[in-house]
């Protein structure tokens, strides 16, 4: 039984003195600055560095073992467990540590644009940076909101308090830890800010399924006429990248609920990779960098102040953060119709999946479920070059329960609104990672418009032999010989080869799925 009185002792460190509430954006840059947590750039926005943890750090994220969702939780690597007395332990130490800062920086935020699925957080930070990067990632309540605003979940992130694995009952210094009974996420130890975004995803992967609503790892936007898109895909796939697009409008770039109304984004904000960020292939991003954007590890020139989006010195995975009006064309509120186009991404380091084809039904649910890509490198701690991976509905890492709970939904969702299901590699081509190449963004930018404008509905395909996917012959500003991946490689039998190799893990993965109807099973490849 818990000795503590949660809500009195958070209570205790929020009526200090030294808690500043809600402080507006410019407000913070200032008292960032003036902390010395980070320095302005030449572009107006505001640069901080993080140290040690500059991605995500799945060995040391936790939900903690309370009865209520003792029955539920997909326990295993990605949802482990902790018990409630080191929550508590290292709660109580937590706000101690806190408490006796000279500044601490509280925010009333929401996630889901939907206001019947929308979650009231709180956010106690240790760091203004922090703070402010969460003014910009969550939706920003009203005045009138704020009035009457209860928080249902609270984000307490003291990066500067550091754990004692041995004493305290962690994996490291660092701890992610989710508390569903307490409605608390208490992270210590890093000072990565994505920490905060992805956890209260996973809250929201765990809330959302109970009131009929798919929670999504996927960015989505739409066209002219009200059309939308769902890119699903792992971390550095092209979620944020490939919804940014001049002529549709962007919902969100990286998490979305699916509702009975339409698709909705979680968040109010996007979290942009910048490595090898270039004005030319990436405008919009590009010109989102400005005053209220928060840069995340880019290095920038000491005289100039100017950034180096090239240089990956501190990390591959260097980051701005910025409100999601900063793209032009942005949905506000960000909710729309239900999608009439689903696309997975997959950056497949094997470089044998073709760049784009068509998926059945059942190919569709195969491809949900296997999550086939890699893991890029940088977003998780100890990633340095692309890792083949299976991460069950393209979102893994951030989903508390079963994944046919989601699949299911999936499922039932693209026959109901008759979506049609694409799935483009954006990873390598003419070669495995080391010998080919990323397929081109500008490639891959056109293959995607060709589907969206429905210029691939009817058109000639070829089926692969291995894979059992549709390619198209012919795709409007495309190369045809780029669209099959053989023709793409020098040495064809080092192509089946590798194509075998991978289809042999897909088989191998997909056995650890049961119940799974038999059409599904069988739209995997064929060897
Ligand atoms: N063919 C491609 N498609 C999409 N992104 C690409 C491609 N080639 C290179 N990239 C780069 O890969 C990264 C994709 O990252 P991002 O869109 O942030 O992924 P996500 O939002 O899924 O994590 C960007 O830095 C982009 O410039
Ligand atoms: C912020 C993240 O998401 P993504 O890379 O998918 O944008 C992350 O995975 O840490
Ligand atoms: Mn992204």
């Amino acid at each position: 039984m818990s000795t503590i009185h949660y809500e009195t002792e958070l209570e205790k460190v929020l009526r200090g003195e030294n808690v500043h509430q809600d402080l507006p954006v410019a407000r913070l840059i200032e008292k960032a600055l003036e902390r010395k947590e980070g320095i302005l750039t030449s572009t107006g926005a505001f640069r901080a560095t993080t140290g040690r943890y500059t991605g995500r750090s799945p060995k040391d994220k936790f939900i903690v073992r309370e009865r209520s969702v003792q029955d539920v939780i997909d326990w295993g690597n990605v949802n482990q467990p902790i018990s409630a007395d080191i929550f508590e332990s290292l709660y109580m130490k937590v706000l101690h540590y806190l408490s006796e800062k000279d500044e601490l920086f509280v925010r009333k935020g929401f996630v889901g644009a939907d206001p019947e699925h929308r979650l009231s957080i709180r956010t106690l930070n240790e760091f203004a940076w922090h703070n402010f990067f969460v003014q910009q990632l969550f939706l920003r309540p009203s005045e009138e909101e704020m009035n009457s605003f209860i928080p249902e979940f609270t984000i307490i992130s003291a990066p500067g308090f550091k754990a004692q694995p041995e004493i305290d009952g962690t994996n490291s210094e660092a701890f992610i830890i989710v508390s569903f009974e307490k409605r608390t996420i208490l992270i210590g130890g890093t000072e990565y800010a994505g920490e905060m975004k992805k956890s209260i995803f996973s809250i929201m992967n765990f809330l959302l399924p109970d009131k009929g609503v798919l929670p999504m790892h996927c960015s989505a936007n739409a066209g002219k006429e009200g059309d939308v898109a769902l890119f699903f895909g792992l971390s550095g796939t092209g979620k944020t990248t490939l919804s940014a697009d001049a002529k549709r409008g962007l919902i969100g770039d990286d998490e979305h609920g699916w509702s009975d109304n339409g698709v909705f984004n979680m968040e109010g904000g996007c979290y942009a990779k910048c490595i090898r960020l270039t004005e030319e292939s990436e405008p919009e991003i590009f010109g989102a960098i400005r005053y209220g954007a928060v840069l995340e590890n880019v290095i920038v020139d000491e005289k100039t102040r100017q950034p180096d989006y090239d240089d990956c010195t501190l990390t591959e995975n260097t980051r701005v953060a910025y409100p999601i009006d900063y793209i032009p064309n942005s949905i506000l509120p960000s909710m729309a119709a239900h999608p009439t186009a689903i696309i997975f991404l997959t950056a497949d380091a094997f470089g044998v999946l073709p760049p784009i084809s068509k998926l059945s039904r059942e190919q569709a649910m195969y491809h949900f479920l296997s999550g086939y890509t890699s893991k890029l490198a940088g977003t998780e701690r100890g990633v340095t070059k692309p890792e083949a991976t299976f991460s069950t509905c393209f979102g893994a890492p951030f989903l508390p329960l079963p994944a046919n709970r989601y699949a299911e939904m999936l499922g039932d969702k693209i026959a109901k609104h008759d979506a049609e299901v694409f799935l483009v590699n954006t990873g390598w081509s003419g070669g495995p990672y080391g010998e080919g190449e990323r397929v081109k963004l500008k490639l891959t930018r056109a293959m995607i418009n060709a589907a969206l404008d429905g210029e691939l509905n009817n058109v000639e395909t070829v089926e692969d032999p291995i894979f059992g996917l549709h390619i198209p012959v012919h795709c409007p500003g495309v190369p045809d010989e780029v669209l099959q991946p053989k023709q793409t490689w020098n040495d064809k039998e080092a192509y089946d080869v590798k194509a075998k190799e991978l289809a042999m893990k897909f088989k191998n993965n997909f056995s650890k799925f049961e119940n799974i109807p038999a059409p599904i099973r069988a739209a995997g490849p064929m060897i």
